[in-house]
């Protein structure tokens, strides 16, 4: 199961985003670091920030680096001329985007897809091929192209408008129909807050690339988190890949390359999502974290807290005394309570530790 990036070039289309190209360029260097399948840089055709990026990461990066184009000439040229190692032809499939963007029909499209692909494999890059709104085509118009296009091809839900049962639900048709799934990548959007779990399904069925995105940075509602996935992957022994302990810091430093931001309690990545004060849970955790933490956030680069002040319990003082080498007496304990139910806020291990050696 390979994982591909495409935060920078779903961030870019985030309303109102103007990176500058070294914004860009620091992000992806940044994503490097974690031995993706795949980093999709941008839509050379676009313009200048998409051409340089695409073309200064291709010649910089050990990941490959992914370009998308239209089935059109021009564009397949642009992103030929940034050096892309693969060029991601998309076409859309659904009936209402051939009307409404394409204005052709489906057998159109995939001329057109055809005649985009020779041409990239004319230039020396490797095709994918993407089929927009895939997931709102009947799996019996989409099986053909699987037998006509001889490249790695992408289904994407482009509105998000799918759940997990929906997908499985595809996918096994898609199957029935003789499509081999480990040909099949998947692009989701979140827009009705499944994406990550639409992509966790669609692995466990087989697929073979699903793309993610950092933070879920992307249209609208944004992509599958690639923080979310990785680790609900590796927790459940599925191999991706990736430089697992470099998964938390790389989010981290393409946030802040790209002057992002997320809530502290985003999952894997916000910094209160590693925190614990709850008496009955630090107690227990101070024995074994794992009581109360579903993985150990240093696997990807992380740090657990375990946090003291009101909210500790008897037991919690009575681990902390003894982990000062005092004998947890009831007098004690009752004093290190007090001085935790007085601190300002809540204080770290080793503050707490500190408390209880001057009792
Ligand atoms: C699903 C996705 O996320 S795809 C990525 C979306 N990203 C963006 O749109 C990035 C920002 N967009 C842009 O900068 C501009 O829209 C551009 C440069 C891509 C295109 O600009 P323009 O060509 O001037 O106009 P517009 O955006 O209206 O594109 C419509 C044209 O694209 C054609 N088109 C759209 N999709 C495709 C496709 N997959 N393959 C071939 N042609 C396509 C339409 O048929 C239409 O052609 P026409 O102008 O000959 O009628
Ligand atoms: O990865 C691509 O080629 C574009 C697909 C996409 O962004 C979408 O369909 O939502």
């Amino acid at each position: 199961m390979r994982l591909c990036d495409v935060t920078l070039r779903e961030a870019t289309q985030m309303p109102g985003r103007e990176y500058t190209v070294e914004q860009t360029i620091a992000a992806g260097k940044a994503l490097d670091a974690l031995s993706l399948s795949l980093i999709q840089a941008g839509f050379p055709a676009t313009g200048n920030h998409d051409a340089t990026v695409t073309q200064r990461l291709a010649e910089t990066l050990e990941t490959d680096v992914g370009a998308i184009a239209r089935a059109r000439d021009a564009d397949v040229d642009a992103a030929l001329d940034a050096d892309a190692d693969v060029i991601e032809v998309f076409v859309p499939v659904s009936d209402r985007q051939l009307q409404a963007v394409l204005g052709a029909s489906r057998q159109e499209a995939f001329e057109s897809a055809s005649e985009a692909i020779d041409r990239v494999r004319d230039g020396d890059a490797r095709p994918h091929l993407t089929l927009l709104d895939a997931f709102r085509t009947d799996a019996g118009d989409i099986a053909p192209a699987f037998d006509r296009f001889d490249v790695p091809i992408t289904l994407a839900d482009t509105v998000g408008a799918r759940t997990p049962s929906f997908v499985a639900g595809y996918l096994r048709s898609l199957a029935e129909l003789d499509v081999s799934l480990d040909r099949v990548g998947v692009h989701f959007h979140d827009d009705l807050g499944v994406a990550t779990a639409n992509a966790l399904v669609a692995t466990r069925l087989g697929v073979d690339r699903v793309d993610v995105s950092v933070a879920s940075l992307g249209e609208r509602a944004g992509n599958p988190a690639l923080e979310e996935v990785a680790v609900a992957l590796e927790t459940a022994g599925h191999e991706t890949g990736l430089a697992r302990e470099q998964l938390i810091p790389t989010c981290r430093t393409v946030l802040d390359a790209l002057d992002e931001s997320v809530d502290p309690r985003t999952p894997i990545i916000g910094e209160a999502v590693t925190a614990h004060e709850s008496g009955l849970h630090t107690t227990a955790m101070l024995d074994d974290p794992a009581t109360f933490e579903p993985y150990d956030p240093e696997t990807f680069g992380g740090k657990r807290r375990l946090l003291f002040g009101a909210h500790t319990g008897r037991g919690g003082a009575e681990r902390l005394l003894e982990q000062a080498d005092r004998n947890p007496t009831e007098e004690r304990t009752d004093a290190l309570l007090d001085r935790l139910t007085e601190s300002e806020a809540p204080v770290e291990l080793d503050e707490a530790v500190a408390m209880a050696e001057q009792l």
